[in-house]
């Protein structure tokens, strides 16, 4: 019974993916019926962190993505159980397991893209600022090592706070004289996903079909999603907007007060992680019209760094898109998130350049 659920589920989305090739990744995730088969080049991934909470569900669906060849799985602790766990999936990717520092080096090499979720998680009363004195360094001495054994690989970056540790690997890049602003991305995809699910259920409309674009940033009022862009329309009370605005907003939150202290998202961290690079690797591949919000460097606002739709491409970011129309509320909440996020990107620039 439940073969059966798996098979017909991916022949769903197979059947998706062929009736509308440029909608969004999360439809293709999983459908080689959306490449001529064969025709791409093969694909190095490095999850870094991936024998943790988020980094095992993701190892598992970047095995199940055809189009990556060699998955490389690296961790301070635990990676070899994961690795063999994960190699016996019958799709093409060759899974190897690296752990400790000493074996980061040959987990980088020929990646491109390294996905990371490295890093501590947030308890119950905690912000995701609370993880920055941790993992702003954990992330630091990962880029160090990704801008020397596999400088021009995409960085998809998970580890919290987002809004800060994007700005460290910037100018651990900058350093090291790699940099590439269209090569460095915050995953910010979690927050799409759950404002189309949250919008799905309000709106009452088939959540495959929903699209919300989110723009900020990714912690609390830093989350903005545009539901007067979200499709399709549905014109819903003020209410109504503000309601799902703000559990967006406090999605990662009611996840971790639901775990009660053991963790935050994985599960839905994972899949979103696995869409996101998806969609980075077909940019890569050249697969056109990929389209995805991420936390970039940008000139959308007058902030250096800001979340915004992006087009992906063959070298990284292609075009980064504009905000569009904003309702008077998505306005107000504009300009109230730029101290909160400007000062999170500058606390990540000085961490960088000081230590
Ligand atoms: N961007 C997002 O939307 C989003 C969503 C959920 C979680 N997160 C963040 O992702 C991070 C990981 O969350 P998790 O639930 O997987 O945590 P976890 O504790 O379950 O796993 C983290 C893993 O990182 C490993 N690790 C620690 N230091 C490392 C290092 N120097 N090199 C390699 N690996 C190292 C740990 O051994 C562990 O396996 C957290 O910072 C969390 O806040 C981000
Ligand atoms: O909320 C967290 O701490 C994890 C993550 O950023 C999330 O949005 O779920």
């Amino acid at each position: 019974m439940k073969i059966t659920m798996l098979g017909s589920a991916v022949a769903a989305l197979k059947k998706a993916a062929a009736a509308s090739p440029s909608t969004c990744a999360s439809t293709h995730l999983l459908s080689r019926s959306y490449y001529s088969a064969g025709s791409y080049p093969e694909r190095k991934v490095a999850i870094l962190g991936a024998a943790g909470g988020i980094g095992q569900p993701l190892a598992l669906l970047m095995k199940l993505n055809p189009f990556v060849s060699s998955l490389s799985l690296y961790d301070i602790a635990n990676t070899p159980g994961v690795a063999a766990d994960v190699s016996h999936i019958n799709y093409p990717a060759q899974v190897a397991g690296y752990v400790g520092e000493e074996e980061l080096g040959k987990a980088l090499e020929g990646s491109d893209l390294v996905i990371i979720p490295a890093g501590v998680p947030r308890k119950p009363g905690m912000t995701r600022d609370d993880l920055f004195n941790i993992n702003a360094g954990i992330v630091k001495s990962l880029c160090v090592a990704i801008a020397k054994y596999c400088p021009n690989a995409l960085v998809n970056m998970i580890s919290n706070p987002v809004n800060s540790t994007v700005p460290i690997a910037a100018e651990v890049f900058k350093k090291a004289g790699t940099y590439d602003e269209k090569k460095l991305f915050g995953v910010t995809t979690l927050d799409v996903v759950r404002a189309k699910t949250f919008y799905a259920g309000k709106a009452k409309v088939p959540v495959a079909d929903v699209d919300v674009p989110v723009i900020g940033g990714h912690a609390g009022i830093t989350i903005l999603p545009l539901f007067s862009q979200a499709t399709p329309k549905a014109n819903l009370p003020d209410d109504d907007i503000e309601a799902l605005t703000k559990r967006t907003q406090d999605g990662g939150t009611e996840v971790v007060e639901a775990k009660a202290g053991k963790g935050s998202a994985t599960l839905s961290m994972a899949y979103a992680g696995a869409v996101f690079a998806d969609a980075c690797i077909k940019g890569l591949n050249g697969v056109p019209d990929i389209v995805e919000c991420s936390f970039v460097q940008s000139s959308v606002t007058e902030l250096p760094f800001f979340a915004s739709q992006v087009k992906l491409g063959k070298n990284g970011v292609e075009k980064v898109y504009g905000l569009g129309l904003l309702s008077e509320f998505e306005k107000q909440g504009l300009e109230k998130l730029k101290p909160e996020l400007k000062a999170s990107i500058e606390k990540g620039i000085k961490f960088a350049n000081q230590n």
